[in-house]
C-alpha cells in the first residue's frame, strides 16, 4: 500500500473498527477484495482476550465473555471479574437454523455460555424502602401495547410522527407521581436511553417491535483474516479530515498519515459526526447535515460498583423511584447471581440522558455518595461502602460522543436512509445509526420478507456498505439502492428532490411495523 513516505493507497479505506468496520472488511475479504486498509482511533481490534472469564448478562441472553472494539469495551475489576463497559444484551436468538440470530450463531461457533435473564424478576423500591409498584408496571405495559397498536395504524394512514410523549398521553398513559415515572422509565428509558419527550412516537414502535442483539463476536470473526501486525490495520491513527470528489478520498490522520482510496466506508458513531471531530472537504451538504443532526445520541451510562460482600436481594432487576427526580439511579443488576457472576460481590446501575451527562461532569466521589444515599435508603444505613467503582463517561469520549443513536421526536422519516446515502458513490456511511429497524444496536435477528432486506439490522450495516462498494467497483452503473438515490440528491441537493425518497422510506417503515406485528404476534402464539 505505501507508495511514498507517510502515503498509502488502497481501494477500499474503511474508518473505524468497531462492530460496523469489521464487519464491512470481512465482507470484503470474502468477496475477494482484499486491498483494503481498516483506520482505527484505538490501540485495538476488538482481542476476545478470554471467554473463560464471564463477564455479563443480557436481557434475554447472556454472553459470557470478554470483549472489545468499538462500543464494545471490557473493564477487568480488581477482583479480577471482567465487566462490559458497553453493550451486554441480546434480544432474541431467532430460530435454528437459517433464520438464528447472527450473533447467536457465533457464539454457538465458539462454544459460549449464555443464560437467560428475566426482566419480571423485579424488585421495587422508592426512598421510604421497598415497596409494591405491581399496579404501575401493568399500567405501564398495557399502555405499551396500546403505543404500539397507536403507532402502525399513524403512519397506515399518512399521519405525522410525534413525540413518544404524545403516543403514551395517547394510550391513556400520563404519569402522575414518582413510582409511574420509574415504572415507565424501567420500559422505555432503560432501552432508548432516552425520556419519551425526546423520542420518536413512530420510531420507538418500530425499534421495539424487533429483536435485537449484542454483537461482539465479531471480534473474534476478525481474527480469521485480520490481526494486529496486518499491514491494512492503522490502529492508533485518529482520522482528522476526510476529502472526497468524484475522483476518490483522501483520509488525513493525527500522525500525518494520508491514504489514498477509491472508496471509504466511514463507520463513526453520529455523535462523533454531530460534533464535527472530523473535518470534511468539501463540507457535507445540506441533506446530509440534516440527516446526521436530525437524529439523537443517547447516552447510557453503566456504574459498576464491587464491594467486599454481598447484601442484597437476589432478585435480577430492582427499580428506584426517586420522589424528586425521574430516572436518578433507577435501574439496578446484581452481578453474582447464580449463572452471571457468582462472588463478584458486583452491582450494576444504569442512568441514562441527562442524569448521565450530570454525572459526566462530577467527581467519581460525588457519584459514589449519591449512589450510597440511594442504597442505603433500600438496604438500611449498616451497609459497608463499595471498595471499587467504575463507569465510562461515554457522552464525552471523543471517539463516541454518547452511547447508541435514537429516533428523535417527529422523526423526519428519510433521514434513516439519507444518514446512509454515500457521496458521489466515494464515500460511504454505515452504522448502528444508518440501520432502520435496529438502530442503536449491534445487529438483528428476524425473519424479514425478502423484500425487506434492505433494512437488515445494524450489524448488517457494514457487510450492506461493502457489498455496495463492491458491485460499484465492478459496475459503475449499478450500488443498487444506494446509487439510485445518490442520482436524485445529485439532480437536485435541496429538500425538493426527496419526495420519491420519502415515499420508499414511508413504504419500508409500513412493511417493518407490520412485519415486527406478525412476529410479535408470532411469537406470543408460540409461548402461550
Ligand atoms: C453503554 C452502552 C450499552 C450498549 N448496550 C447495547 C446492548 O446491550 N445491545 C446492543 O445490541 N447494543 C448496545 N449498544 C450499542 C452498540 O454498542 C453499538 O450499536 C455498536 O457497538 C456500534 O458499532 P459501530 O461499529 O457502528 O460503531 P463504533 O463501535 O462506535 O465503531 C466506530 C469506531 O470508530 C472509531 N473512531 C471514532 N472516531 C474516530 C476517528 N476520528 N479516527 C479513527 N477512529 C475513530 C471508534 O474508536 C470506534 O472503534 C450499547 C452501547 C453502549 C455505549
Amino acid at each position: 500500500h505505501v507508495i511514498a513516505e507517510n502515503v498509502l493507497r488502497t481501494k477500499v479505506v474503511i474508518l473505524g473498527a468497531g462492530m460496523t468496520g469489521i464487519t464491512a472488511a470481512k465482507t470484503l475479504h470474502e468477496e475477494g477484495v482484499h486491498d483494503f486498509v481498516v483506520v482505527e482511533a484505538r490501540s485495538e481490534l476488538g482481542e476476545l482476550s478470554s471467554f473463560a472469564v464471564p463477564s455479563q448478562f443480557a436481557l434475554y441472553q447472556l454472553l459470557f465473555c470478554s470483549s472489545s472494539g468499538g462500543r464494545m469495551q471490557t473493564f477487568t475489576l480488581e477482583n479480577g471479574i471482567n465487566v462490559e463497559l458497553g453493550p451486554n444484551w441480546i434480544h432474541g436468538l431467532g430460530r435454528l437454523p437459517s433464520e438464528l440470530n447472527p450473533i447467536y450463531s457465533l457464539a454457538i461457533k465458539y462454544n459460549l455460555t449464555t443464560v437467560s435473564s428475566n426482566a419480571e424478576d423485579l424488585e421495587t423500591f422508592d426512598s421510604s424502602g421497598k415497596i409494591n409498584m405491581n399496579k404501575d408496571l401493568e399500567e405501564v405495559s398495557s399502555a405499551w401495547e396500546r403505543y404500539l397498536a397507536l403507532a402502525g395504524h399513524r403512519l397506515d394512514n399518512e399521519k405525522a410522527d410525534l413525540t413518544a410523549r404524545a403516543g403514551f398521553s395517547l394510550s391513556a398513559f400520563k404519569p402522575r407521581n414518582h413510582l409511574q415515572e420509574a415504572a415507565e422509565y424501567f420500559l422505555f428509558d432503560f432501552t432508548f436511553g432516552q425520556p419519551p419527550e425526546v423520542t420518536s412516537f413512530i420510531g420507538a414502535a418500530n425499534n421495539n417491535n424487533y429483536t435485537r442483539g449484542y454483537g461482539f463476536l465479531v471480534q473474534q470473526e476478525a481474527k480469521e483474516f485480520l490481526n494486529a501486525s496486518d499491514s491494512r490495520l492503522a490502529l492508533n491513527h485518529v482520522v482528522t479530515s476526510i476529502t472526497y470528489s468524484t475522483e476518490g478520498v483522501q483520509i488525513q490522520t493525527d500522525k500525518h498519515l494520508t491514504i489514498e482510496a477509491d472508496h471509504a466506508i466511514c463507520t463513526f458513531s453520529l455523535g462523533v459526526l454531530q460534533n464535527d471531530d472530523v473535518k470534511f472537504y468539501p463540507p457535507l451538504p445540506p441533506w446530509k447535515q440534516e440527516a446526521i443532526y436530525g437524529t439523537n445520541m443517547a447516552t447510557y451510562t453503566k456504574i459498576f460498583l464491587r464491594f467486599n460482600q454481598s447484601f442484597w436481594a437476589e432478585s435480577e432487576f430492582w427499580l428506584y423511584a426517586d420522589p424528586k427526580r425521574r430516572g436518578y439511579y433507577p435501574i439496578w443488576q446484581p452481578l453474582d447471581l447464580p449463572g452471571f457472576l457468582p462472588g463478584s460481590n458486583t452491582l450494576l446501575v444504569t442512568v441514562t440522558d441527562t442524569e448521565a451527562r450530570r454525572i459526566a461532569k462530577q467527581s467519581t466521589e460525588e457519584t459514589r455518595a449519591e449512589i450510597m444515599a440511594v442504597l442505603r435508603s433500600m438496604y438500611g444505613k449498616d451497609i459497608p461502602d463499595p471498595q471499587e467503582i467504575v463507569y465510562k463517561n461515554w457522552h464525552s469520549d471523543p471517539l463516541f460522543r454518547g452511547s447508541y443513536s435514537n429516533w428523535g421526536a417527529s422523526y423526519p422519516f428519510d433521514v434513516f436512509r439519507t444518514l446512509r446515502e454515500p457521496l458521489y458513490n466515494r464515500l460511504w456511511f454505515a452504522g448502528e445509526g444508518t440501520s432502520t429497524a435496529f438502530f442503536g444496536f449491534l445487529h438483528a435477528c428476524l425473519k424479514l420478507p425478502l423484500s425487506l432486506k434492505s433494512t437488515d439490522g445494524a450489524y448488517l450495516e457494514g457487510q450492506k456498505a461493502a457489498k455496495a462498494v463492491i458491485e460499484t467497483l465492478q459496475d459503475h452503473t449499478t450500488g443498487e439502492e444506494y446509487h439510485h438515490h445518490y442520482k436524485e440528491y445529485s439532480k437536485n441537493q435541496d429538500f425538493n428532490g426527496f419526495s420519491e425518497l420519502r415515499s420508499d422510506s414511508l413504504n419500508e417503515l409500513r412493511q417493518l411495523i407490520r412485519a415486527g406485528d406478525k412476529l410479535v404476534t408470532n411469537a406470543k402464539a408460540a409461548v402461550n
